[in-house]
Order: structure tokens, then sequence, then C-alpha cells
């Protein structure tokens, strides 16, 4: 069975974001992307509304015909929000103001009670939860002792590395795939591309990629809907 596909629309949000228009529309992109082949929808709502705005997952909400993945900071407000609009499923994730992009996982080991409350608040209200941390063993025993069925490993550092250290990153993320596998279903994404996705794509046991900033970079060469299928056929090709 081939892995998914979850696309992440942020950066559409992003061009929008820069001469504060109205378009491109986060949605219409989500609905394209869908048509395209994307198995699901991943959106993240920053405290800082850089992109993804509260009403563009309102609006997408119910348009969706496959999921949507919400990613959120655990706070109180996002929680709520999380529990009014009910997505098929959300990833908590860690957030900073100051960041460019997300820089490492969510440290549920130290920080268990907060993340189990919001497992529980998200998961009584329907929605799937899974967390977003390093491909850390430690890590990935605080996600089963909060209760979430879902992990998704962060491939960012894999992504960054050059050399030997490229190596190292995806060992750690195949090791952490093992580890974890038998009891979450394991999910990764972030900085993936065309040209370091097989590899990951041919770890055993990784049951969804959601992967955002290289397909709409990607968009503006060949457009959206060859961007996605390029990406899928990218996960199949190193699945064969
Ligand atoms: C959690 C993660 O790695 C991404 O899904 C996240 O959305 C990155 O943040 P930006 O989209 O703001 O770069
Ligand atoms: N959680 C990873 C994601 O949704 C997309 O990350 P990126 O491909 O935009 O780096």
């Amino acid at each position: 069975m081939s892995i998914l596909l979850g696309v992440n629309i942020d950066h559409v949000a992003t061009l929008r974001k820069a001469r504060g228009t109205i378009y491109p529309d986060p949605v219409k992109a989500a609905l394209l992307c869908e048509e395209a082949g994307a198995d699901g929808i991943t959106l993240h709502l920053r405290e800082d509304r850089r992109h993804i705005q509260d009403n563009d997952v309102v609006r997408m909400r119910p348009l969706l015909k496959t999921r949507m993945n919400l990613e959120i900071a655990v706070t109180d407000f996002m929680l709520d929000f999380a529990c009014q609009i009910r997505p098929q499923h959300v990833c908590l994730v860690p957030e900073k103001r100051e960041e460019l992009t997300t820089e490492g996982g969510l440290d549920v080991a130290g920080q268990i009670q907060k993340i189990k409350a919001a497992t529980r608040k998200l998961t009584q209200a329907g929605c799937e939860v899974s967390l977003f941390i390093d491909p850390e063993p430690r890590q990935i025993d605080a996600a089963i002792e909060c209760g979430a069925p879902t992990i998704e490993l962060h491939t960012g550092a894999y992504a960054e590395a050059a050399g030997t250290e490229l190596a190292y990153e995806l060992q750690r993320i195949a090791d952490a795939v093992s580890y974890a596998a038998s009891r979450l279903i394991v999910n990764a994404g972030h900085g993936l591309n065309l040209h370091n996705v097989a590899a990951i794509a041919r770890l055993s046991n990784i049951h969804e990629l959601n992967i955002g900033h290289a397909i709409i970079a990607e968009s503006v060469f060949v457009g959206l809907r060859q961007a996605v299928q390029d990406m899928k056929q990218a996960i199949a090709h190193a699945m064969q």
C-alpha cells in the first residue's frame, strides 16, 4: 500500500499575506490539491497568523472531500478552536513567534500532563490526535503515555543535513519508525521535497507524509495540480 500524501497549503496563504489581498485563496488550493490526488489537507493555524487565518479553517472544513489535518500549538484558544471546528485530525506542534518555520518537535516528554489533557480534550471532541515529535524513543514513549494514536516524525534535521549527517539523520528516522510502528500510526514531515522524499518513502511502516512548502514552491513553475501529482509519483516510485 502506498504512503498517503497530506498536502500542507500554508504557503498559498503566505503569498496572499505578502500583499494583504484576498487571493490566492487557500481553500481553492486545497480543493484543487484533492482533485490532483492529495489524500488529505494539512494547514497550520499559527498564533501569529502569518499565513493561515481562522476563517480559512472555518470555510475549508465543510468543503474538503478527504480530511483536514489542523496543526496547532497547545494553547487554550487553539484547543477550543479545534474543538469547535472538529477537523478529522489535529496535530499538536511547538511554536515560537520568532521562528522562520517549525524548528523542532513538540517536547511531549517534558510536559506529559499538559499534552495528555490536550489529547483527551481533542479526542473527546472527535478529533484524531497526532503529536509532531523529533525521532526520539523518549518522545515516542511519551506520546503513547499521552494516549495519542498517531505521531508525526519531524524530518527537518534530515532535510537540512548533508554528507555524513544525512545518513545519520535518515537512520534516526528509520530507527524511530521501527520503534514506534507496532504501537502507533507513524506519519512524517517537514522539509521534504522531490529530491529527498524517496529515502523516507522507502521506509516501511510510514502511514502518511505531510509535505507543503516544496509542493507550493514547485507549483510556481508547473502548476499546483502537476506539483501534487509529481510528489505522489515520486513517493509511489520510491516504493517500487
Ligand atoms: C509542523 C511543520 O513542520 C509544518 O507543518 C508547519 O506548518 C511549518 O510551519 P510553516 O508552515 O509556518 O513553515
Ligand atoms: N508537518 C509537516 C507539514 O505539514 C509540511 O511541512 P513542509 O513540507 O511545509 O516543510
